[in-house]
C-alpha cells in the first residue's frame, strides 16, 4: 500500500484506534533506549499531519486536504548522544469536534508540537486558546515549541515571522518556522525536542543544563550557511 494510500485510509479511519493501526503498532520493534510521547496541536488544516510525515517518511503530503479523524500516531528513532530516542508522536485532529478526544491524551505527553499557518491570522490568533488548554490538560513541565507552519508559501503569508517570534517569548517556549512542503526546519524541531526529554530524563547533578533556546538558534545559523535541515 503506497503511504497516500495508507494515509487516506488512516483518516478515513473512524476512530484513532482502528484494528489497522493497532496491527501496525505491534509490527513497530526498532530497538530503542528511552521514548517519549509528543503530541502535535493546533487549529484544523495547519500542517499537522504534513509535518509528521514529513518527519517520518521525509516525503510531502500534497493534494487534497483531508482532515484527521480522532487521534493517530507514528514512531521515530533518533539518535541522540549515542542513545536511541524513540519519539511516539500523537498526530490530534484539529477540529473542535475532535477536542474531547484528544484531551484524554495531553497528560501523558512529554512534549507538544503547538502549530498554526503563517497564511492564516486566524491559526495564529487561537494559538492562545490553545494554550490555556494546554495549561488545562497537560504536564506541568511538559516541552513546548510552537511553530509557524507553511513557510514556503510567502505569497500568502500573513502572519509576520517576528509576531511568531514575540508570542513564544511572551510564553517563553521556542519557536521556528517550518514547512512540510520543503522540509525547512522539520527535522529540527523534532531533533531539538527529543534532545531536551533525553536531557532532562538523563541529566546528572553536576552537567550543564541543556538550553534549546540556544541549540536550535545555532543549528538555524548552520543551516543558514549550509542548506536547510
Ligand atoms: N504549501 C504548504 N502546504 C502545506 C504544508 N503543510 C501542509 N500543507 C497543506 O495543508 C493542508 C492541511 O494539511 P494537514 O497536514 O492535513 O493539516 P492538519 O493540521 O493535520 O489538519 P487536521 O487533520 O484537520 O487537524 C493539506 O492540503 C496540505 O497539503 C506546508 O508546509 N506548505
Amino acid at each position: 500500500m503506497s503511504e497516500r494510500n495508507t494515509l487516506l485510509l488512516e483518516k478515513q479511519a473512524k476512530n484513532g484506534t482502528s484494528k489497522y493501526m493497532l496491527e501496525r503498532c505491534a509490527s513497530v520493534n526498532d530497538y530503542y533506549d528511552i521514548a517519549f510521547k509528543v503530541m502535535l496541536l493546533g487549529d484544523s488544516s495547519v500542517g499537522k499531519t504534513c509535518v509528521l510525515v514529513r518527519f517520518k517518511d521525509g516525503a510531502f503530503l500534497g493534494g487534497n486536504f483531508i482532515a484527521t479523524v480522532g487521534i493517530d500516531f507514528r514512531n521515530k528513532v533518533v539518535d541522540v548522544d549515542n542513545l536511541k530516542v524513540k519519539l511516539q508522536i500523537w498526530d490530534t485532529a484539529g477540529q473542535e469536534r475532535f477536542r474531547s478526544v484528544t484531551h484524554a491524551y495531553y497528560r501523558d505527553a512529554q512534549a507538544l508540537l503547538l502549530l498554526y499557518d503563517i497564511t492564516s491570522k486566524m491559526s495564529f490568533d487561537n494559538i492562545r486558546a490553545w494554550l490555556t488548554e494546554i495549561h488545562e490538560y497537560a504536564q506541568k513541565d511538559v516541552v513546548i515549541m510552537l511553530l509557524g507552519n507553511k513557510a514556503d508559501v510567502a505569497a500568502e503569508r500573513v502572519v509576520k515571522t517576528e509576531d511568531g517570534e514575540r508570542l513564544a517569548k511572551e510564553y517563553g517556549v521556542p519557536f521556528m518556522e517550518t514547512s512540510a512542503k520543503t522540509g525547512v526546519n522539520v527535522e529540527l524541531a523534532f531533533l531539538a525536542i527529543a534532545k531536551e526529554l533525553k536531557h532532562r530524563a538523563t541529566q546528572q547533578q553536576n552537567e550543564p543544563k541543556f538550553q534549546i533556546h540556544d541549540y536550535i538558534e545555532a543549528q538555524k545559523h548552520k543551516s543558514s550557511c549550509c542548506g536547510h535541515m
